[in-house]
């Protein structure tokens, strides 16, 4: 049984309050969260601030980068921990967390850190009416303590992806992590004292979102600003709390992204593309694709082909051979994902693959298991193509025209993501300004560089995170003008 306790100042906090931590494989009882109160809420928030003008704030840049190089060097160092302690919080198999969340929660440090080492200043020469000359520089300061609250689905990736910019621009934070995975978020508070970060720069509290430690977080006057990845309808409480003492808010939301596969496209490239995008994390990644749109040639290969993939996974245990799908990462998320499946099963879909629960041996069958399913059939209206389901399923339907797939996958309120699969150079590039989502792939999904702008239109998201894009949030650009 694991104690996971809030990690305030650098010291480990437990409270009288505690709820359970369960395994999704088989809802075994693995740990108990202790929930953080108004008190350690306030506790963790004033040691963040108490951190900015004490040694942390002191640091030069150089000093910054190696401490934050160090951090990547502790998680890769305490490496099969990381692995171990984000695969019992979530399921997942161990392949997809050892070579996708762990990776990069110390990319995510290292990044940053060598971008703030090499980022430039602006500069403007101004003439002046008396023929004279002005200088205008940029400054760019830390914003000051960070509120962090954090999504289940790649829990370290996504919890890093945020922290590791804070840090580098000389923020400190204040971590909420999902109630579902405390895990990694907790562990990564090790690893900042054994590399020597000083206490209150990075601070944990666990509990929920409404009336728990999520929301305490957001309404803690001396949070300077708030960066958040999770439902866009948790975004909406966010913001209404943020606008108390206008603070600004950084926000990764939900999505509803559609997969573009023309008649052009490499057929088994296409195929394998589309399925990782729409199984892969058992369907649970903002970026995955639940809306296919195959154009009408091809259409009837493609299901049939999609069809097989949804078929072909191994569910199990993250480390048993050959294992390479989970369960979801609970069982009311479970509830939420079959609510999907019953639904369109009433409204007449034709199942091609799954639409339900695998019989899984054992103590497994106690797990959040369901089966990858595809679907076609239904009408653009339906539920199950209108609502962000986060499961491993997906809805394929036929287009003719570019135009067509166009509007079909700009028809919903969301804006993230976008893969189109196509060998017309015109067409991929049509369509990448086309669509209206913040990232588009072109014959890839999910290919990430770093330094890119990374977030989500409409209402997948506000601002921009990611290389230089990142500063915008974790910094305040101030200009000083000098009269020459
Ligand atoms: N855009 C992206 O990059 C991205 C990445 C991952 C997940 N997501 C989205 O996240 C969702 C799945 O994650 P989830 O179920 O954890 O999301 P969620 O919104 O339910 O919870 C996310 C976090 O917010 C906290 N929270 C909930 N209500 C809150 C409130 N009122 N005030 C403060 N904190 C609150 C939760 O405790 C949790 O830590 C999906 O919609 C997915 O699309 C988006
Ligand atoms: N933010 C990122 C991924 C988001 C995945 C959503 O589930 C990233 O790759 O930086």
């Amino acid at each position: 049984m694991t104690d996971f306790r809030n990690f305030i100042n650098g010291q480990w906090v437990a409270t009288g309050n505690t709820f359970d931590n369960r395994d999704p494989v088989d809802n075994r009882l693995v740990g108990r969260v202790h929930e953080a109160g108004d008190a350690e809420i306030d506790a963790a928030v004033r040691a963040a601030k108490a951190a900015l003008r004490g040694p942390w704030g002191q640091l030069k840049t150089q000093q910054r980068v190696e401490l934050l190089h160090a951090v990547a060097d502790g998680i890769n160092r305490r490496f099969d921990d990381f692995v171990d302690a984000e695969i019992a919080d979530t399921g997942k198999p161990y392949a997809l967390a050892s070579h996708l969340d762990i990776p990069r929660g110390a990319a995510n440090f290292k990044i940053f850190a060598d971008l703030i080492r090499n980022v430039p200043n602006e500069t403007f020469d101004l003439e002046t009416p008396d023929n004279g000359h002005a200088l205008n520089y940029g400054v760019r300061v830390p914003r000051g303590v960070i509120g962090v609250i954090c999504p289940w689905n790649l829990p370290l990736l996504l919890m890093t992806w945020k922290v590791g910019p804070a840090l580098a621009c000389g923020n400190t934070v204040v971590v909420k992590p999902s109630e579902d995975t405390p895990g990694t978020a907790t562990l990564l508070g090790e690893v900042m004292n054994e590399v020597g970060v000083p206490a209150g720069v990075y601070n944990v509290v666990h509990g929920r979102g409404p009336g728990s430690a999520g929301e305490k977080l957001t309404r803690h006057p001396l949070v300077d600003g708030i960066t958040f990845t999770g439902e866009t309808r948790t975004g909406e409480a966010i913001m209404q709390a943020a606008a108390v003492g206008v603070r600004p808010v950084s926000f990764e939301l939900g999505g509803k992204n559609a997969g573009i596969v023309f008649a052009d496209a490499d057929f088994d490239k296409a195929v394998a593309g589309i399925a990782r995008a729409a199984f892969d994390n058992t369907g649970q990644v903002c970026l995955g694709t639940e809306r296919v749109y195959v154009q009408r040639p091809i259409f009837e290969r493609f299901v049939a082909a999609l069809g097989e993939r949804a078929r072909g996974f191994t569910l199990g245990r993250p480390k048993d051979p050959g294992v390479n799908l989970g369960p979801l990462i609970s069982q009311r998320h479970r509830d939420k994902v079959l609510g999907y499946y019953n639904r369109a099963r009433e409204e007449g879909a034709t199942v091609v693959a799954g639409g339900g629960v695998p019989d899984m041996p054992g103590e497994l069958a106690a797990g959040a298991w369901v089966q990858p399913t595809v679907w076609t059939g239904l009408p653009e209206t339906s539920a199950v193509i209108q609502q962000e389901i986060f499961g491993p399923c997906c809805h394929v339907a036929p287009f003719d025209t570019e135009e067509e797939a166009i509007a079909l996958a700009n028809a919903t309120p969301y804006g993230l993501a976008a893969s189109v699969w196509t060998t017309n150079v015109g067409t991929a590039h049509r369509m990448g300004r086309a669509l209206e989502v913040g990232i588009c792939w072109i014959n890839s999904w999910f290919l990430r560089d770093l330094r890119t702008a990374f977030g989500g239109s409409k209402q997948s998201g506000i601002g921009r995170e990611g290389g230089v894009h990142s500063l915008e949030f974790y910094t305040e650009l101030r200009n000083v003008c000098v009269k020459l």
